[in-house]
């Protein structure tokens, strides 16, 4: 059994916004053993929060699923018809979903916590001017080599390099304006549930004539989950990722963990160009709206270690206690962070 630190998180609320490495294996492969073995790993560190007190909700990527079911897509376009790509969110987050919830279902009767888990499929509201529709950004799907990213291009669909790791597809991320269906998911965690929501950021729609209708996109899952986190008055948003920080000057010889900061601070290195817009750059966003608009604390950290990133005591924490940005200023460079 693991345990991420001690301490009650009673009457805490924490968002937990899960990245890839919680459901895919460490080389990114996405096979159904590899995605199940993964969440049953993650739910272990989730299962520890909600025994420790705090209600729970959690969100989800689902970049390197969405990818799968686009390329299936493709390749049986002669024998069924292709489904758009909100229907494909959607997919992803009953399959997830489902995954979850059996996973961490069974990690809290472990842990003498049992309580239900329920997967909700959530729409997130879009603008249909917003310029991401224009520029595709959001990389999905596994890295592949450029001569085959070339053949898919010559089909229409837009890939990008990312370095040695070869070439992903990207496509639209709209910003999220809204979680539609926030209000369901806060009563099922006001009802005592563990609650999944906005898995991949949310199915995209947009509103016409008064109507909502899915658009072809994939919502950034982080972004998303800075909102949700508001919606459901949560004291604390924690993005878990296969990093134990945010840096900056990464990729460089000045790299430094970034440890304490706040809003202010985040916003300046961004603007500063400290961090990557299709990695980090989205988690620090999501983390400096979270806290800017009213949030208590948000942190970056490594899946492992999230039991101490919820209580402030490892990652990049953001708060926006007078005392964080004193810290902040004199550069605290110790990984014991706690309060
Ligand atoms: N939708 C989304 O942001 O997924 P990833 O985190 O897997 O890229």
């Amino acid at each position: 059994m693991t345990w991420n630190g001690g301490g009650s998180l009673s009457g805490e609320r924490i968002l937990i916004a899960l990245g890839g490495n919680a459901m895919t294996a460490p080389d990114g492969s996405a096979t159904p053993d590899a995605q199940a073995a993964a969440i049953e790993a993650a739910m272990g560190h989730v299962a520890d929060l909600v025994a420790a007190g705090a209600r729970v909700a959690l969100t989800h990527g689902n970049g390197p699923q969405v990818g799968n079911l686009l390329i299936k897509n493709r390749l049986a376009a002669g024998v069924v018809p292709p489904v758009p790509l909100d229907w494909c969110g959607a997919q992803t987050q009953a399959t997830v979903g489902m995954m979850i919830m059996n996973a961490l279902e069974r990690a809290l009767a472990a842990r003498g916590a049992a309580r239900p888990v329920a997967a909700l499929v959530t729409r997130t509201l879009v603008d249909a001017s917003d310029p991401g529709f224009g520029a595709p950004a959001k990389p999905i799907g596994r890295y592949f080599p450029e001569e085959q990213a070339r053949r898919s291009m010559a089909l229409g669909e837009v890939w990008r390099p990312f370095g040695e790791r070869g070439w992903r597809r990207v496509v639209a991320s709209p910003e999220p304006l809204e979680i539609l269906d926030a209000g369901a998911a806060a009563a099922l965690l006001d009802a005592g549930h563990v609650v999944v929501a906005a898995g991949g950021g949310g199915a995209p729609v947009v509103r016409r004539d008064g109507t909502l209708r899915g658009v072809e996109a994939v919502v950034d899952k982080d972004l998303a989950a800075a909102l949700l986190a508001r919606r459901l008055g949560a004291t604390t948003l924690v993005i878990a990722t296969d990093v134990e920080h945010a840096m900056t000057g990464f990729g460089t010889p000045r790299a430094r963990p970034l440890r304490r900061t706040t809003a202010a601070e985040l916003a300046e290195l961004a603007a500063a160009g400290h961090f990557a817009s299709g990695s980090m750059g989205p988690k620090v966003e999501a983390v400096r709206r979270f806290v800017a608009s009213g949030g208590r604390r948000a942190a970056i950290a490594s899946l492992a270690r999230l039991g101490d990133a919820a209580r402030g005591r490892a990652g990049t924490v953001v708060e926006a206690r007078a005392g964080t940005v004193v810290e902040a200023r004199r550069g605290v460079e110790t990984d014991d962070q706690s309060c």
